[in-house]
């Protein structure tokens, strides 16, 4: 018998529906000059009101360690919302009411003073190091925040199982549980919102969703992208942690959760926590259930590529994994002996970002039915978002030869970009997206085990060139 090794923590999980947040009119952005802000929540915004224009009463109020006086944060406002090809209505609606105030957002006055500028119900956004919002946290327990207020905080939640059950026990001391958005985007990309329609909306897929028919899944996110500058915040997590511990491990759960009888916060967010609170590695030993790699030089795409470890500001002692591969089992009826593996890594030659299940081979081929019979595999692929259904079907030629087809389509990238998705919940105070506390420390619980297994060493470090596949052996 399986018992679940971490019981959910009763006040971290709502029961019955949430409580609507009063609809928010001020979103205050803490850490309002950094990439974060600048590069995907402004534009993202920008997506949300050009999408939605009844929402053009919304108030964004930036807040940040520079001495930016109206016309520098205007001009860095507009230049974000211009980049992103944000409609000139909203902008000009953003920029009327829109204003910045110098903070140091670990001062309880300060903070006060910008929660006074933001009332009645603001959504505090924390666009910080995750330092700085632990803090900036810490900080909040002196300030009055107003009834409905929202906090919203960015990955990394914490660094492992203690952290994050730390993190938790402060939030809640904060606002209740149903307005903390611990945000995780990939819950608002298009493929990924998908899997609901996909899952649930054909009769054909339910049936054949469990270990009697599906041999694997794998939830990859290989990317040609390498450090990118990010070596302060990356160095310090790893593919393992940066991508696995928290994106693909909600992909999973959706993946592999029950049918939900409505699409509410409850409901997807209880059995998504289901799936997460059965998860453990392959076969119970983290060391032979995970793999770990990193980049030495080579070529991604005709861009030169140094070692990882040459990279400005990577220590080479630390010994930083840029591609991460985990196999994990589901203890229950539905998906027992199904192994998961994800996989994600940086550098890689082709990106390859996707969703695969695998079916198992069918029990018997008609005598007289030639050549290569494959599994059927069904593909959810993010970006450019694309579904593809793998078959074997009577040959062209010869028709009693077996040929592989892809019933594929390519989907729209969806109405807003993932963040977009994200903010809309955050405004409307509903955290359907959101990950809830108690799911946050069962991600960590599982990726933990995988961590203690590498400090112990018994997983080698291996390498593999940029621009290639990944190490020689892996499966890709
Ligand atoms: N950037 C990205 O692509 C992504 C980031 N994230 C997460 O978002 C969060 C923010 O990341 P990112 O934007 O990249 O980080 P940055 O370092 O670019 O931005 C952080 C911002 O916080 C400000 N800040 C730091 N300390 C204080 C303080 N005491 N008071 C007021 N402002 C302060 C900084 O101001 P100053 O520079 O003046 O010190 C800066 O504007 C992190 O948790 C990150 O993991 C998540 C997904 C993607
Ligand atoms: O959160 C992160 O996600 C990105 C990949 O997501 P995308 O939406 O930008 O494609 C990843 O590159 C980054 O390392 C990670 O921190």
């Amino acid at each position: 018998m399986s018992i679940s090794s971490a019981t959910p923590d009763p006040d971290l999980t709502v029961q019955g529906a949430p409580v609507p947040a009063a609809h928010i009119k001020t979103l205050v952005l803490l850490g309002a000059s950094g990439d974060l802000a600048n590069r995907l929540l402004m534009p993202a915004l920008g997506k949300l009101l050009d999408a939605e224009p009844q929402r053009r009463d919304i108030v964004l109020l930036g807040a940040g360690a520079e001495d930016w006086d109206a016309p520098t944060w205007h001009d860095h406002l507009k230049a974000s919302l211009t980049a992103a090809e944000v409609s000139t209505e909203t902008i000009d609606a953003l920029l009327a009411t829109t204003s910045y105030q110098r903070a140091d957002v670990t001062s309880a006055d300060d903070l006060g003073r910008l929660i006074a500028a933001a009332a009645p119900a603001p959504a505090l956004y924390f666009a910080l190091p995750p330092a700085v919002t632990a803090r900036a946290c810490d900080a909040l327990q002196h300030v009055t925040l107003p009834e409905g207020t929202v906090l919203v905080l960015e990955k990394p939640f914490g660094t492992d199982v203690a952290s994050a059950k730390a993190l938790n026990a402060r939030l809640s001391t904060l606002v209740p549980e149903e307005r903390t958005f611990r945000v995780d985007h990939f819950l608002g990309r298009s493929t990924v919102l998908n899997l609901l329609g996909v899952r649930f909306a054909n009769r054909i897929f339910e049936p054949v969703w469990n270990n009697q028919h599906v041999a694997s899944v794998d939830i990859v996110f290989d990317e040609q992208l390498t450090l990118e500058g990010r070596a302060v915040y990356y160095d310090k997590a790893g593919a393992l942690v940066d991508m696995i511990q928290s994106h693909l491990l909600q992909v999973m759960a959706l993946v592999a959760m029950n049918p939900i009888g409505e699409v509410s916060a409850f409901d997807l967010r209880e059995s998504k926590a289901e799936v997460l609170r059965a998860t453990r590695v392959w076969g119970g030993d983290a060391a032979t259930a995970s793999r770990r790699a990193r980049y030495v030089a080579g070529d991604v795409d005709g861009r030169q590529v140094p070692d990882y470890v040459k990279e400005p500001g990577v220590d080479p002692a630390r010994g930083t994994d840029t591609l991460a591969e985990v196999t994990l089992e589901i203890d229950s009826w539905r998906w027992a002996g199904v192994p998961f593996r994800l996989r994600s890594g940086k550098a890689v030659g082709v990106a390859r970002k996707e969703v695969v299940v695998t079916f198992k081979d069918v029990p018997h081929l008609p005598v007289g039915l030639t050549g290569a019979c494959e599994p059927d595999q069904l593909r959810l692929v993010m970006g450019p978002d694309a579904i593809a259904l793998d078959l074997n079907i009577n040959g062209e030629d010869d028709p009693m030869s077996i040929d592989r087809v892809s019933l594929d389509t390519t989907l729209s990238p969806g109405r807003l970009p993932a963040y977009g998705e994200v903010l809309a919940g955050v405004l409307d105070g509903d955290p359907l997206l959101a990950v809830r506390g108690d799911t946050a420390v069962e991600c960590w619980r599982i990726v933990d085990s995988v961590l203690d297994a590498w400090r112990s060493d018994r997983t080698p470090m291996q390498t593999y060139p940029a621009g290639s596949q990944g190490p020689e052996g892996w499966p890709v």
